[in-house]
This record gives structure tokens, sequence and C-alpha cells, in this order.
């Protein structure tokens, strides 16, 4: 019993410190793939809720995506870590995200209270993009639909989190033209981050963290400084690039830490948040 208490005692300066502050988890599609898992996070997003925090979701779907359009017989590939999303594919991304995984999430929050509301970056212009290029070897390429964000007006959120509510966000955008757009979802939850000064920023995936020499286990990096995160981006594969430019845009724009965490750990938020031994990897302004 001592040992449950030492871990209650243990948080008491965390929440305090923590009181009050908005954190961004951005939930990904490879970490939520496990219903068991989903329900971990479900309780740990309701405990911050309850500990006086004030979290907002914004999750991803990539997998559940790819599922759909096969299903479905579209054809889909990615390039520099993007979707190449014709308005074929678009239609499915906004159908599995908003329609689908947006309720999925809600629904596993809410089954604690009446605390999630759904939302798609479409609403209230949450996130307005421009249609962003891939880079490959210096060239241009047209990518379709895929938006980069360049407004977020948090005035909805805001709104929700004020009223004791838990945002739950698809990183669907739409453009001034009025143009549909796909955002990757790292990249969407650091910039609402920013836009809401966050205190932190935690992706969520299905690795412990940055690995300085990936897949070598031994060169897991716990905590780095944006200079040398700068550095190390552009030896960085795949997956890990949006993630870690998301951690990057969000201590540079003003969030003092952003993390990289295993969502195939169980509780890996509470352990973040609450405990002194920290997980996976931080990153810090230089
Ligand atoms: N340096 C690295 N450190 C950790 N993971 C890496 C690294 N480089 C590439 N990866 C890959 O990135 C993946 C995470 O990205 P992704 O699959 O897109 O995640 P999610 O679906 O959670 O958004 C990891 O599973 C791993 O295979
Ligand atoms: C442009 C682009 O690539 N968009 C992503 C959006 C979903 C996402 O980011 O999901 P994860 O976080 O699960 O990877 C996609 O179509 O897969």
């Amino acid at each position: 019993m001592t040992s449950k208490a030492e871990i209650l005692v243990e948080a008491l300066p965390w929440l305090a410190r923590f009181h009050g502050a908005t954190v961004v988890i951005k939930y990904g599609g490879n970490a939520m793939t496990e219903e068991s898992l989903r329900e971990r996070f479900a309780e740990d997003v309701v405990f911050l809720r309850y500990a006086g925090l004030k979290p907002v979701v914004v999750h991803g779907g990539g997998p559940q995506i790819s599922a759909q359009l096969k299903v479905q017989g579209i054809e889909s590939h990615f390039t520099a870590g993007l979707r190449v999303t014709t308005p074929e594919a678009m239609n499915v991304v906004r159908m599995v995200l908003t329609g689908q995984v947006n309720r999925e999430v809600v629904g596993l929050i809410n089954r604690h209270g009446p605390f999630a509301v759904g939302m798609s970056g479409e609403d209230a212009r949450l996130f307005t993009a421009e249609k962003k290029y891939a880079v490959v070897e210096g060239e241009q390429v047209d990518i379709g639909q895929v938006g980069e964000i360049v407004k977020v007006d948090p005035g909805a959120v805001r709104a929700l989190l004020d009223d004791g509510r838990i945002p739950v966000i698809s990183s669907v955008a739409v453009g001034d033209d009025g143009e549909i757009y796909n955002v990757n979802a790292d990249t969407a939850a650091a910039a609402l981050a920013v836009a809401l000064q966050a205190q932190k920023l935690i992706v969520l995936t299905d690795v412990k963290g940055l690995y300085a020499r990936w897949p070598d286990e031994s060169s897991l990096i716990k905590q780095l400084k944006a200079a040398e995160l700068e550095t190390l981006l552009p030896s960085l594969e795949s997956g890990m690039v949006p993630k870690m430019e998301a951690c990057l845009t969000a201590v540079q724009g003003g969030v003092p830490q952003a993390h990289v965490l295993d969502g195939r750990e169980p509780h890996a938020l509470l352990l973040e948040i609450f405990t002194d031994q920290g997980t996976g990897t931080m990153v810090m302004p230089s």
C-alpha cells in the first residue's frame, strides 16, 4: 500500500505544475489499432481532465484510411511521407477521419462522462490550409489535395475548453478557395498547440521515441534541444519526419515541451505527465 501512496504523492508537484495547463495530444493511427489501448488512452485523457488539465486531442487514422481505400479499390501511395490525395481519395479521407475515427475517439472518452466534443478542422474554420507540394530530390511534386495549414482560428476549441469539454479534432482543413485538404495529423497538432500556446504537445506513436540510429534499440534519445533536432532532421526517415517536424514547430512557436511517446505502453500519457521518470523523447527550446 505504501508504494501506491508514494506514487500518488510523487504526482503532487506535477499536479500543481500542470493544473489548468492546455496539453495537445496527437493520437496516431498506429497507436490506436488495439481496442484495449484505445480504452486506456480514453481513461488517461479523462484522468487529465479530472486532474485539472485541459487536454485537446488531434487524431490521425492513416492505417484506417489505407484500409478503406483498399476496400473501395482506390490506389494510394505516399510521397515524402504524405498521402497523394486525389479528389476520390479525399472523400474517403474525410469520411474515415471525421466520420469514423473521430466518432470512435469521442465515444470512448464519453463512456466516462459528457466530455468529448468531436470536430473537424473544417468546423468554425479551425484550420485554413493551402495546397502543399512535396519536395523530392529538390523537385516540387504535385500530391493532390494535401494541405499546409496557414491559419488557425482556435476560438471554438477555446470555447469548448472553457466549458470543461475535451475537443477531439480530425486533421481535415478547408482552403480560402473552399477546397477540402488532407493534412498530416502531426502537423495539424503542432499548429494547434502553437495557436493555443499549449504547455505541452504530446505525440503518441508506435515506437519508444526518437532513435538517433533507427532501428538500433540502444540509440533512443531521451531529450534534445530544438537546435540539435534541426541538425538531426535531414537524416530521419518516413513516419518520424512529420512527428519531429511537429515537435520542432511547437517548441519554436512557444510551446515549452514537445514529446514523442510510445502509445503501445499502457498509460504512457499519465506516466509522462505525473511521474518523475518521464518516457519517450522530449524536445525543448534551444
Ligand atoms: N529515427 C527513428 N526513430 C523512431 N522511429 C522511426 C525512425 N525513423 C523511422 N521511424 C519509423 O517511424 C514510425 C512512426 O511513424 P508512423 O508509422 O507514421 O506513426 P503513426 O501512425 O503513429 O503516426 C515508426 O514505427 C518507425 O518505423
Ligand atoms: C497528407 C497525409 O498524409 N495525411 C494523412 C492524415 C492522417 C494521419 O496523419 O494519420 P496518422 O497520424 O495515423 O499517420 C493520411 O492521409 O494518412
